[in-house]
């Protein structure tokens, strides 16, 4: 990384300085939120700008191929860029507290350990063994099917997306979305335009949503508008492994 790009330890204080209990309210209203800025627009092109050197990836989708959209994403290989680790490391122990508070309202498990580290070593040993962290790139059309980051039996039931392009500027169209099945009525919509730097906080299979009996789980997919000009990047980062 060049050094104009924030030190590590100011990005993990970036996220402990988040108002996450305003972030939870709104996580919980609608699903999603957003964080204040993390990364910088000299942090953002560092890295985009490592999409274009496979040696950080372990693979490559073609979401046409798939039928999974149209563009290409491509998942980074271990050991993470130092930012993506520092990141995924910062995030876990608030989205933690999240996911507990969820699992208890729904009367599931919480299967989550205290540490990253220990609760990668529980998908380990399941066999999901490789990262999920992905670099997205879209250009002019492409976009992502309406889906889930799910992988086996482990899940973590939130993620991260940060922008790494500003709308407006570097692209057009391109809204993140957000689909809720609601129990026994139709489905709501919620788009956001990731702003340059910041994350999207978001439910990665379903949250509690308050039914005439207490609270039961509505089923969350996301995915991206077409993008309609210029070019989106994107870092997504999941905290169950594949
Ligand atoms: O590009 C985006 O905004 C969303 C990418 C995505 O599907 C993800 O981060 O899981
Ligand atoms: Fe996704």
């Amino acid at each position: 990384m060049p050094a104009t790009t924030t030190r590590p330890a100011a990005l993990a204080d970036r996220v402990a300085a988040t108002d996450w209990a305003a972030l939870t309210g709104e996580l919980d209203a609608l699903g999603c939120a957003l964080t204040p800025q993390l990364l910088t627009p000299a942090d953002c092109r560092a890295l985009s700008g490592l999409y274009d050197e496979p040696g950080h990836f372990r693979s490559t989708v073609d979401m046409a191929r798939h039928r999974f959209g149209s563009g290409r994403y491509r998942y980074f290989a271990d050991p993470l860029p130092e930012p993506v680790q520092v990141l995924r490391e910062a995030f876990y122990p608030y989205l933690l507290r999240i996911a507990r508070d969820w699992a208890a309202r729904l009367g599931r498990p919480a299967p989550w350990p205290d540490t990253l580290a220990d609760w990668l070593a529980l998908c380990h040993e399941a066999g999901q063994s490789k990262s999920a962290q992905i670099l997205l790139r879209y250009g002019p059309g492409d976009w992502n099917a309406l889906h889930r980051d799910l992988f086996g039996e482990l899940v973590f039931p939130l993620q991260v997306v940060i922008g790494l392009d500003e709308q407006g500027t570097d692209y057009t169209g391109g809204e993140f979305l957000l689909v809720e099945q609601r129990p026994r009525a139709q489905s709501r919509g919620t788009s956001t335009v990731l702003p340059q730097g910041r994350g999207l906080v978001f439910t990665t299979r379903d949250r509690p949503v308050r039914s005439a009996r207490g609270w039961s789980a509505g089923p969350v997919r996301h995915g991206v508008s077409a993008v309609r000009s210029g070019r989106r990047h994107s870092l997504g980062l999941v905290f169950h492994d594949a």
